[in-house]
């Protein structure tokens, strides 16, 4: 491998910016340089945000948004592309558009409320969500609050975490990653096809820095597929990291800090 790093494969994050750097675009674009690949970026809203919650937000015009992820892939090419804060229905039909012409594997995470519950997603983009974006996704990766938004689907225990991957899976995307970091008791994942099966489980680390989880698992999982592996082997990889990045996670401001990205860059060399 070159010194300069030009065998990177190119991933491309379409998200909104957090101004506290712990989540969106910039967990997205640390975790890509953690993982060895190159980041890029498609900014789809801006927030005023910190440890203590979303102050504000301010979409960008879909012309914006379209302009940015042409720029991108019409020139430079990618190997992945992942989705976040997608905002209004409009913008989610863009993006599910321009991904539907992209011969790259997409993860989708439907980001729909922040961490101290502020809207991150207009609840008349849903049904985008569900009919347009969903459709186009390799991986889904919805938190519990969004796959009851999504599909009605609560989850209260382990087993109920099949039923919501199945009611995930009838929108249409290749590969569900249902997310149990807010159930108790260890935090567990369940990808699925509908026909494999694979449990993803850890520890549940008593760390309350955890602003930006969602964000770095999904960016991780789009990391592995720009890299070649499989989508169990990519995920499995980006599990491993999270877990690695919610241990480290640290306080920043008066509320909840970010987990550290650079956990893993600096394995090895302490
Ligand atoms: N306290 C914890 N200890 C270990 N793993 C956790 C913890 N909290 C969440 N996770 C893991 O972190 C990943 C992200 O899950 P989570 O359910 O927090 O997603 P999310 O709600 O989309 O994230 P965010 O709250 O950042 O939007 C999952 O693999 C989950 O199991
Ligand atoms: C711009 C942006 N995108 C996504 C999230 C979700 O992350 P979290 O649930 O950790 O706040 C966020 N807070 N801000």
């Amino acid at each position: 491998m070159s010194e300069r790093g030009t065998d990177l494969p190119n991933v491309l994050t379409v998200a909104g910016s957090d101004s506290g750097g712990g989540a969106g675009i910039q967990a997205d674009l640390k975790t890509m340089l953690a993982l060895g690949t190159h980041g890029m970026s498609v900014l789809t809203a801006v927030t005023a945000q910190n440890s203590l919650g979303v102050q504000g937000a301010w979409e960008l015009p879909v012309e914006a948004v379209r302009a940015q992820y042409r720029s991108v892939v019409d020139d430079i090419g990618v190997q992945a592309v992942k989705t976040g804060m997608l905002a209004s229905a409009e913008l989610v039909e863009t993006v599910a558009e321009l991904i539907a012409g992209t011969d790259a594997p997409a993860v989708v995470d439907p980001v729909g409320v922040s961490k101290h519950g502020d809207a991150l997603l207009a609840a008349s983009a849903l049904d985008s969500v569900r009919t347009k974006l969903l459709p186009v996704a390799t991986v889904a990766t919805p938190n519990l609050d969004e796959v009851a938004q999504l599909t009605g689907v609560r989850v209260e225990t382990e087993t109920d975490l099949r039923r919501a991957a199945a009611a995930v899976l009838e929108y249409g995307p290749r590969w569900v990653l249902i997310k149990g970091g807010h159930l108790a008791g260890d935090a567990v994942d369940l990808l699925t096809d509908g026909g494999e099966e694979h449990w993803l489980r850890a520890p549940r680390l008593d760390n309350r820095h955890t602003h930006g989880t969602g964000c770095t698992l999904a960016s991780a999982v789009a990391c592995g597929l720009a890299q070649g592996q499989s989508v169990p082997e990519a995920v499995a990889a980006a599990k491993e990291y999270v877990t690695g990045a919610i241990r480290a996670g640290f306080a920043l401001g008066g509320g909840i800090g970010p987990v550290d990205h650079g956990w893993a860059l600096r394995r090895g060399t302490a």
